[in-house]
């Protein structure tokens, strides 16, 4: 690392430990759980038409959304320029005009999710804003590159600054059940992170089943990770309604036999505002209102801001004014 890497390291804020110490392979556990397909189907075909956000509410909820957002760009035509321009972004995600028509004086998303190269700028236009920098690692988005790679690959990322690494996990592993060699490989990922945080990616759309998903959340869990994360937003279905909620009923099951929590971040192809509301009252619904907040739930969005950006002004501009004062107290 150069000095002024080194520099800007060390200015980073503080992280907290990562949250999740982990704990030896329960194989009883993993084998014994199940999921019910259709009544899961069934349950999450209901999620959408819920009323658990009031529309008078929602502006503040939307608000909320965004201080959860992993504002992300991970595309091959990436830039330092682009990296810039998002970051900023990631400082000011709303006009200040519409901030303070909204009676709040700031408001930032949760992180800013890149490649491993794009890292070092991601963190020098961060500086001093307090938001963390994610990288996507371990040869995201297949996870096929050599082990020792995938590893060094973290190493890299958390040297250049990462406070936070998305690891992929070998979908092989869980689609051949075996679950020790998952744990291992977690295992040895979330040693390589550090004191970085690391979230796991399932690549759901990828492993088969709904049985699979909710034994591979378990075992990431039991390995060390301190979140749980859908898909890299790059295989044919990323986050679903009814993996959403196999995932944070792990997380569920998992915090009340540990009383460890674990953060949820659904990702890929969640770009309305509409949708972030219902991932919001989902989370509210299955884990309470101590998983509305970033440390334990964002969502891998890198177009989301925008629509909600604009149901923010359409909001200010009139409709439901006077309820989101109410609601604002
Ligand atoms: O992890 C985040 C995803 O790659 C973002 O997916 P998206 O571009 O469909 O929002």
């Amino acid at each position: 690392m150069t000095t002024a890497a080194a520099e800007r390291t060390a200015q980073l804020p503080q992280v907290a430990e990562p949250r999740n110490p982990g704990m030896d392979l329960d194989m009883d556990w993993v084998r014994g759980v199940q999921a019910n397909t259709s009544a899961i189907e069934r349950r999450a075909a209901t999620l959408p038409g819920r009323r658990s956000v009031k529309k008078a509410h929602q502006a503040a909820w939307l608000l909320r959304a965004i201080s959860c957002i992993d504002l992300t760009t991970l595309s091959g035509d990436d830039t330092e320029a682009r990296v810039r321009r998002l970051c900023a972004k990631a400082r000011q995600p709303v006009a200040p005009a519409l901030l303070e028509a909204l009676g709040m004086e700031r408001l930032t998303v949760g992180a800013v999710c890149v490649y491993h190269d794009m890292v070092a700028a991601a963190v020098e236009a961060l500086e001093g804003s307090g938001i963390p920098v994610a990288a996507v690692s371990t040869g995201f988005p297949a996870g096929l590159s050599p082990f020792h790679l995938r590893l060094a690959e973290i190493g890299e990322s958390v040297k250049a600054g990462a406070q936070e690494i998305d690891i992929v996990i070998s979908r092989r592993h869980v689609l051949g059940g075996n679950w020790q060699a998952l744990y291992d490989e977690m295992h040895a990922f979330r040693a390589a992170c550090g004191a970085a945080h690391v979230k796991a990616i399932l690549a759901t759309g990828e492993l088969g089943t709904l049985r699979n998903v909710a034994r591979a959340s378990l075992v990431c869990m039991m390995a060390g990770a301190d979140f749980i994360k859908t898909s890299t937003g790059k295989e044919s279905v990323n986050a679903t309604l009814p993996v959403s909620l196999v995932m944070v009923r792990a997380i569920r099951e998992y915090h009340e036999r540990t009383g460890i929590r674990i953060g949820y971040k659904p990702a890929g192809g969640i770009s309305k505002a509409k949708d972030a509301l219902v991932y919001l009252s989902l989370m509210k619904d299955e884990l309470g209102d101590r998983w509305l907040r970033p440390d334990l739930f964002r969502f891998g969005a890198s177009s989301l801001l925008g629509d909600i950006e604009r149901q923010l002004e359409h909001y200010v501009s009139g409709a439901y004014s006077a309820g989101y004062r109410h609601a604002m107290g």
